[in-house]
């Protein structure tokens, strides 16, 4: 869709700029790194917002009036006060209590007349006081005026039902292939309330799939990998987000959710939405975790069917936490709290007596959404009186194995979705006692989470830091997923109301600096036993061979005892095929057939990938031989300038040179070069191998494998040589390994480049 439908941006001029330590620095410079860190949670202080809120709202009740004469009149909106009688978020997530029958969702998006509403808010006397048209300017200090809210934004009078442009989002299913975290960011739509009340004044000015910009002062631009609009479907946001994150798991790579976000502002609606089933199908307000396992279970049959030769299965366990004041609850069994965090060698990190539950279609999966949904803390704050007050955590590990060239393969895949607390500040919920000491709590793993954010994109530039993990629970549990071995997606989700300016304004910054942070996300498979299983095989075949070369001029099968002496196990060559080379009869065993073919498969892909990994080491020694010719032109140019044949003018002129070029590449590597960064992993994925290969070698296991190699080879050519059609197959198959190892070349000498 096209950004048409936009009809009109706010006109939102700036008001006079507060100076205060949350205070965005510049456009320019979006990335800063503020000694020590900067405040994660700068945002205004929406007690104050409702109080002035109320005042404006009546002033924009009356000139709704005006313009619509009695036209909105019929309109029925429901009362928007909460129960503490605050005009607060009328935006409520329906919560499933139970499911089935008795499942009931609390209303969404409760409507009030205007003209109810008015009656119900103490007005004071500014209702009527600017019914005419006017600019609402909204400015002052901090002494309580609307300002302190939208603190350096004034509002014009806009149009009142202003038109948002649609911007579809777009799947980019390569975007994995390069990277390992994307940020996106969602924009609910305007409350009910927050259109009256402020005309449906904007923060936010979007204006494509990638790009908004902040309206308040300085107007702000920022760029993100996608921007989920007001009117974007949770179907349209799964597709993107979701299904990939699917695939991520499915290829075994551990995956990560984050919502994070103000209160009310849509994290809950975008993790979990409406959960109830409607007629066996997803409700379409469903939020992207019950279509993730509707996804997931369809794939994993779809993978299961069309690979059953390989004995493929999949098997899925789900648990349920919660992370409140600091302590860790079983959402799933909520009299089990406190528990503690542990880490393993093998486990990685892990919640010690936490329940995990099999699970096996999507239902089961709702199933544990709702009873831990049910569960989970919530209590009222002036911002939303259904706030969720606690992080929560639904986990899922999916884990496969198949049998594939003799060879068992285990594969995992850890996925984390989580619904994160508020990230407002403390004031700003108008918490006291117990919920202050929540909101504390709630500000504590939020701050560590952005101090470790922090931290990792300065790992990212090449600093040594200490990322400080342990400091709080949830970064505690999720190090995986922050600059570890895990696909992130981060879902930043913003109100677009100017009432809220400051909290979204806070919350694009904190999206901003995730985009900057670089995991490791690597396939969790199990190939330790492959070196075993490899000379198991080939102790096999040689005996086998053995077999055949004393046998091959009987023509007669060999018998059950012959079998049964050479192979020394139960292995027994029952399904023989009979082989002829010229007159000579020989018989082969399909297994045989088999193993021989893994074995020489093996073999031939580990040769190439060793003579990739020598060739790239070869490649890095041309590179440091490059890098040292460089470095003694410029101890002559030293020497040069020391003696005083260079001046220090041209000397400065040549260094300065450099030095920008350097800043170039420096800037594209902060810019966040998709093919640089893909380029790196790739690197390190090289690296890795070459690191093993050489243990390999070290270990004098490939003279060994080349020697049994060449033997098989001959033997196999021999033993085949009657049968056309399996040698044309390997031979497809050896000329598929040398494609494999012309491209291995290629990216090697590119990553050289
Ligand atoms: N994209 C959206 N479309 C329609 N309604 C939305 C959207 N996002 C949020 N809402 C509504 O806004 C209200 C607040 O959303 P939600 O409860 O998900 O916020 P939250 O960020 O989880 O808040 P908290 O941190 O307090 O739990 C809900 O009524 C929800 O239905």
């Amino acid at each position: 869709m096209s950004a048409s439908r936009f009809s009109a941006r706010n006109t939102l001029k700036n008001s006079q700029a507060e100076t205060n330590e949350n205070e965005f620095e510049t456009s320019q410079n979006p990335i800063h790194y503020p000694p020590p860190r900067t405040p994660l949670n700068s945002i205004a202080d929406p007690s104050q917002c409702r109080k002035e809120s109320a005042e404006l709202l009546a002033d924009s009740l009356y000139k709704l009036e005006a313009v619509r004469g009695g036209l909105q009149s019929e309109r029925k909106l429901e009362d928007s006060s909460d129960r503490y009688g605050n005009v607060g978020f009328n935006y409520v997530t329906p919560r499933v209590v139970s499911r089935g029958g008795k499942a009931h969702s609390e209303p969404n998006s409760a409507q009030s007349s205007p003209a109810r509403n008015v009656s119900r808010i103490s007005l004071g006397g500014a209702a009527g006081t600017c019914a005419g048209s006017r600019a609402m300017q909204l400015s002052g200090g901090r002494g309580g005026s609307f300002s302190k809210v939208s603190r350096g934004i004034s509002a014009t009078n806009s149009e009142l039902y202003m038109e948002v442009p649609h911007f579809e989002l777009k799947e980019d299913p390569s975007f994995w292939m390069d990277h390992n975290v994307q940020v996106l960011i969602r924009i609910r739509p305007l409350s009910n309330l927050e259109k009256v009340s402020q005309d449906c004044c904007r923060c936010l000015s979007q204006e494509s799939g990638q790009t908004l910009v902040w309206l308040g002062h300085p107007e702000t631009s920022f760029t993100f990998d996608h921007i989920a609009c007001e009117t974007i479907s949770q179907e349209n946001l799964f597709r993107v987000a979701g299904v990939p994150m699917v695939e991520n798991c499915m290829s075994g790579y551990n995956s990560c959710m984050f919502a994070y976000g103000q209160t009310g502002s849509g994290k809950t609606y975008t993790m979990m939405g409406d959960i109830n089933e409607m007629e066996g199908n997803l409700n379409e307000d469903c939020g992207i975790t019950p279509r993730i396992f509707e996804y997931l279970f369809a794939r994993i049959r779809a993978e299961e069917e069309s690979r059953t030769d390989e004995k493929l299965k999949y098997s899925c366990k789900c648990s349920f936490l919660e992370i409140y004041n600091e302590q860790i609850t079983d959402l799933l069994v909520p009299s089990s709290t406190n528990l503690q965090i542990r880490e393993d060698m093998k486990k990685g990190v892990y919640v010690e007596n936490l329940t995990q539950h099999n699970v096996r279609d999507v239902d089961d999966v709702l199933k544990l959404l709702s009873q831990g949904a049910a569960n989970r803390k919530m209590a009222a704050t002036h911002m939303n009186s259904e706030s969720s007050r606690s992080h929560s955590v639904f986990t899922c590990i999916i884990e496969s194995c198949w049998e594939k060239d003799s060879m068992t393969h285990f594969r995992f895949a850890r996925l984390n979705l989580v619904d994160l607390a508020g990230s407002e500040r403390q004031k700003s919920s108008g918490a006291e006692g117990d919920r202050l000491k929540e909101a504390a709590n709630i500000n504590k793993s939020l701050s560590t989470l952005g101090l470790v954010m922090m931290t990792l994109v300065d790992l990212a530039h090449g600093k040594h830091r200490h990322v400080p993990y342990r400091d709080s629970r949830l970064t505690f549990l999720l190090q995986d997923s922050l600059g570890g071995n895990s696909k992130t997606t981060i879902i930043a989700n913003v109100s677009p109301s100017i009432c809220s300016a400051h909290e979204t304004l806070s919350t694009l910054k904190f999206a901003q600096r995730a985009k900057l942070i670089q995991n490791n996300a690597k396939v969790n498979e199990d190939a330790s036993g492959d070196v075993t299983v490899l000379q198991r095989q080939i102790q096999h075949l040689k005996g086998q061979l053995a077999f055949f070369m004393k046998h091959k001029r009987f023509p007669k099968p060999m018998s059950s005892m012959h079998s049964n002496r050479l192979s020394n196990s139960s292995e027994v060559y029952d399904s023989l095929e009979e082989r002829t080379t010229g007159s000579q009869k020989i018989y082969l065993g399909s297994k045989e057939i088999n193993c021989m073919k893994a074995t020489l498969v093996g073999a031939l892909r580990r040769e190439k990938m060793a003579e990739a990994a020598f060739q790239k080491l070869k490649d890095e020694i041309e590179l440091m031989k490059h890098l040292a010719r460089q470095r003694e032109e410029k101890i002559k140019q030293l020497e040069l300038l020391a003696e005083g044949t260079l001046s220090a003018e041209k000397y400065l002129m040549k260094e300065n040179n450099a030095l920008q070029e350097e800043i170039l590449l420096f800037q594209a590597k902060i810019d966040k070069n998709p093919k640089l960064t893909s380029l790196s992993m790739e690197n390190d994925r090289l690296s890795e191998q070459l690191e093993l290969f050489q243990n390999f070698y070290e270990k004098g296991e490939r003279e060994r494998l080349q020697a049994e190699l060449s033997e098989l080879r001959d033997q196999v050519q021999v033993t085949l040589e009657g049968n056309p059609t399996f040698t044309r197959k390997i031979e497809n198959q050896y000329n598929d390994n040398i494609k494999q190892l012309e491209d291995c070349r290629n990216m090697n000498f590119k990553l050289i480049r």
